[in-house]
């Protein structure tokens, strides 16, 4: 067996008759590793079901002659070919190659509804380069770890079994087997900067030091080691100073190291799917935990906010305006009171949707905490009445139902002890122009049913990302 088909057994053994995709594009890489694992199947060493997806960009005058291609290849080799078209536009080249990578992942997350291994023909060349890149960026040790063998996209696997060989032995392989391939006439042009390292830099510094590209891998490596510790790191620390999900406890971040602090950060950010922040955001984030308490910072951080409220740090997408939001229900239709749910409203900005039935009072609200009720009952309107929800008030006062006497509005929702930021995205249920309920919190005592009394049930379900 081959040193490429022995790489492959290796990768793949432990995910017997797990689907394969094989990302094919046609290139030497991909076409060794498209003949390779066909021969493997054909041998019976391997025994998943096989399916091969070429991706069309659309990018080059010849992209639907590379298609042509791997039509011809996968029906000489008798394996399933996917095609997928894809559109990318960049505005500038560098994105391009980005663009054209996440549209080409996307494709192949899309490929399978069950999950399947995806497997690419990167090599140790593709690596060194990959880690240089980092390197120009100035990215940190989970950068430089460059491309993983093993990692996961959407539900699959993304599985990269060459990583370990180099590209000559890819082409030796190619030459042996008396294989043909295509050369993709972008790869020539250095404005790209992996063209630029591949074409320039890496024949310069292998010329020098001729084992470059396996030393600049065995760096990724360490740095892949390196990374995995200060995840079990962050993974600890987030134990000790999460509230909830997107809750952190200031107190015990400020027990923290500011290296220890910036990790747990980054750990946390990268765990709620969330771009990396700079340096200069994380010393921003520190230096707020130690504001005034009544500041209410918030810090952006890449494409979210960090904000501090009290003891509390909280992490929060960017938030719309919505205080002019405003939808009427329509209340005829509820006149068989059968508990089904008769109105549905996606609440503005992913606050989710609230869904709102009506039957005879079975039972009081019931408080999930101190101050969350998990299904808001109400004294159902009369006919007359216009039902509304809304986000903004004029401070009435108010007596909920879980206080002995009235308070303005503004002062309730203080003490609840809700951030600012969330006191304006509470859905508040109106009849005509009266507050009727803070939906989620509580209900104004007037509109409390009484058992069996009509009513109204108003359930909030979160957005599902
Ligand atoms: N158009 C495509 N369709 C499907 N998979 C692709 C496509 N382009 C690249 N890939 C996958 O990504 C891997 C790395 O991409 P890269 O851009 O380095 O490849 P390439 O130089 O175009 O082709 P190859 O790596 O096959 O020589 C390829 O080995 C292949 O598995």
């Amino acid at each position: 067996m081959s040193l490429i088909e022995q790489a492959l057994v290796s990768a793949i053994s432990s995910h017997a008759n797990t689907p394969i995709i094989i990302a094919y594009s046609g290139g030497v890489d991909s076409q060794v590793l498209l003949h390779a694992l066909a021969s493997l199947k054909k041998n019976q060493q391997l025994t998943n079901p096989i399916t091969v997806c070429h991706v069309n960009h659309g990018l080059s005058v010849n992209a639907f002659a590379w298609q042509e291609f791997a039509q011809q290849q996968c029906s000489r080799l008798a394996l399933p070919l996917i095609i997928k078209q894809v559109n990318v536009q960049a505005k500038a080249q560098s994105s391009l190659e980005a663009l054209a990578r996440d549209a080409r992942y996307q494709a192949l997350v899309e490929i399978n509804s069950t999950s399947s291994l995806i497997i690419t023909g990167h090599h140790s060349d593709d690596q060194s380069e990959t880690f240089l890149l980092a390197l120009k960026r100035g990215a940190g040790l989970k950068g430089l770890a460059s491309m993983l063998a093993n990692s996961t996209l959407g539900k699959h696997k993304l599985i990269r079994p060459l990583l370990g060989v180099s590209r000559q032995a890819i082409v030796t392989y190619a030459q042996e087997q008396q294989l043909s391939w295509i050369e993709d006439e972008s790869n020539d042009d250095t404005s790209f900067d992996r063209n630029f390292i591949r074409q320039e830099v890496m024949p310069l510094l292998s010329a020098r030091w001729g084992s470059i590209s396996q030393t600049i891998n065995r760096s990724a490596e360490h740095c892949r080691a390196g990374q995995e510790l200060l995840d079990e790191l962050g993974e600890q620390d987030l134990l000790h100073c999460q509230l909830s999900a997107s809750v952190l406890n200031v107190a015990s971040l400020q027990s923290l190291s500011i290296a220890r602090f910036n990790n747990l950060i980054r750990y946390f950010l990268a765990k709620q799917q969330c771009l990396m922040p700079s340096t200069e955001q994380l010393e921003q984030v520190r230096q707020q935990l130690s504001a005034d308490e009544n500041k209410n910072p918030a810090i952006k951080v890449a494409d979210h906010y960090l904000r501090r409220f009290k003891n509390q740090l909280h992490l929060t997408a960017e938030l719309a305006d919505i205080s002019g939001w405003s939808q009427d229900i329509n209340i005829d239709e509820f006149n068989d009171f059968t508990h089904m749910i008769k109105a549905a409203i996606t609440l503005p900005d992913n606050l989710g949707r609230l869904s709102i039935s009506a039957g005879n009072n079975r039972g009081n609200n019931v408080r999930e905490d101190d101050t969350h009720i998990t299904s808001t009952v109400i004294i159902a309107p009369t006919v007359a009445q216009r039902v509304s929800v809304r986000f903004s008030h004029n401070n009435p006062i108010c007596l909920p139902d879980y206080r002995r006497h009235s308070r303005a509005f503004k002062k309730v929702l203080q003490e609840l002890n809700i951030p600012p930021w969330q006191r304006k995205r509470i859905p508040f249920l109106y009849y005509n122009d009266v507050l009727v309920a803070a939906i989620g919190f509580f209900v104004c005592q007037e509109f409390v049913p009484k058992n069996s009394q009509a009513a109204l049930y108003l359930t909030l379900e979160p957005e599902v990302k």
